[in-house]
């Protein structure tokens, strides 16, 4: 099958700075793939090469085998992006029909106002809009295309809880029809929740690339919560089971290789209690993913 994105070897740098680190990435039609990564990892930086935006210094980004350029010409991708010019005396209506027009095919563009939840504010001006229903008017534009993969970087920045929700549910929806989707994100929910795929980028390289269950199980174990005033860590830490302890005021938290061992001795020898057991998750795996890079660097 024809990969939808093929990053090869791909590398940037900026003076000394080595943004993208021969990166290799195939994502397949019909995947949503999330980007994740700490500040500075190189996120933006491989998205605005596979669009086109930047060269590429060694390696090649490929749309469908397409240069990026080329793909995008033929109308087959939509992106959108952090920020980025939108005509502040054009209506909402008229910025959306101006993209139409420069795509070779689109969609109607009242079917995806709807979609991007601007039917209403389709006659107000550009320049009126708050920062997040500007993200939507960027939503639109990227739709209206009909593309067949979706770029998006960051796209909720900005956006209330509500809208947040909204923007998933329209995307969900998009993907849905077969669509492929890359998106970049700080938020380790909408990961978890939207993406089929997480590729966790450090320093310019992919440090990890699965579903969010494999990810989250890079860090094994479990962690324990407690009420414990005044407890003496270094015998926690001796208890079987448990790997690290730190004191959070009153309560403790006891990261476990083996949290059954661990809750029993902590029943038994200590007087904790509000116990609470918790599988390690996305935060703690990016946490590691970050520190491992730290460490190496
Ligand atoms: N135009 C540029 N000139 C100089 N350095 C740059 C430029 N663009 C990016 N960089 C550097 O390249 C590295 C990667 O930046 P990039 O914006 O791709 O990371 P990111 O993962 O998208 O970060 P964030 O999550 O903060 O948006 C950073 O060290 C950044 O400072």
């Amino acid at each position: 099958m024809t990969p939808t994105i093929a990053l090869r070897g791909v590398t940037k740098r900026y003076g000394d700075v080595t943004a993208v680190d021969g990166l290799d990435l195939s994502i397949q039609p019909g995947e949503v793939v999330a980007l994740l990564g700490p500040n500075g990892a190189g996120k933006s930086t491989t998205i605005d090469m596979l669009l086109g935006l930047t060269r590429p210094d060694g390696g090649a980004a490929r749309l469908f085998e397409l240069p990026p350029v080329e793909a995008i010409a033929r109308g087959r991708v939509g992106a959108m992006l952090q920020s980025g010019g939108l005509l502040p005396d054009l209506s909402v209506a008229e910025i959306v029909e101006l993209a139409a027009a420069l795509q070779p095919k689109s969609r109607p563009v009242a079917q995806v106002l709807e979609r991007a939840g601007l039917a209403d504010l389709a006659k107000r001006r550009v320049g009126k809009l708050s920062g997040g229903q500007q993200q939507r008017v960027r939503f639109a534009m990227a739709l209206v295309a009909d593309p067949e993969l979706i770029v998006l970087d960051e796209p909720t920045t900005g956006l209330d809880v509500e809208a947040r929700r909204a923007f998933w549910a329209a995307m969900r929806d998009e993907s849905g029809h077969g669509r492929t989707v890359l998106f970049a994100t700080h938020y380790l929910d909408e990961a978890d929740a939207y993406a089929d795929r997480i590729v966790f980028m450090r320093a310019g390289r992919v440090v990890a690339d699965g579903t969010a269950a494999q990810i989250k199980a890079l860090v094994s174990g479990r962690t324990i919560r407690a009420t414990l005033p005044g407890a003496d860590l270094n015998a926690l830490a001796a208890l079987p089971g448990v790997d690290e302890v730190e004191s959070r005021g009153d309560a403790v938290l006891l990261t476990c290789r083996d949290s059954d061992a661990a809750l029993r001795a902590l029943l038994t020898s200590t007087p904790a209690r509000d116990i609470e057991v918790n599988a390690r998750g996305l935060e703690d795996a990016f946490v590691a993913l970050t520190m491992e890079g730290a460490a190496a660097q």
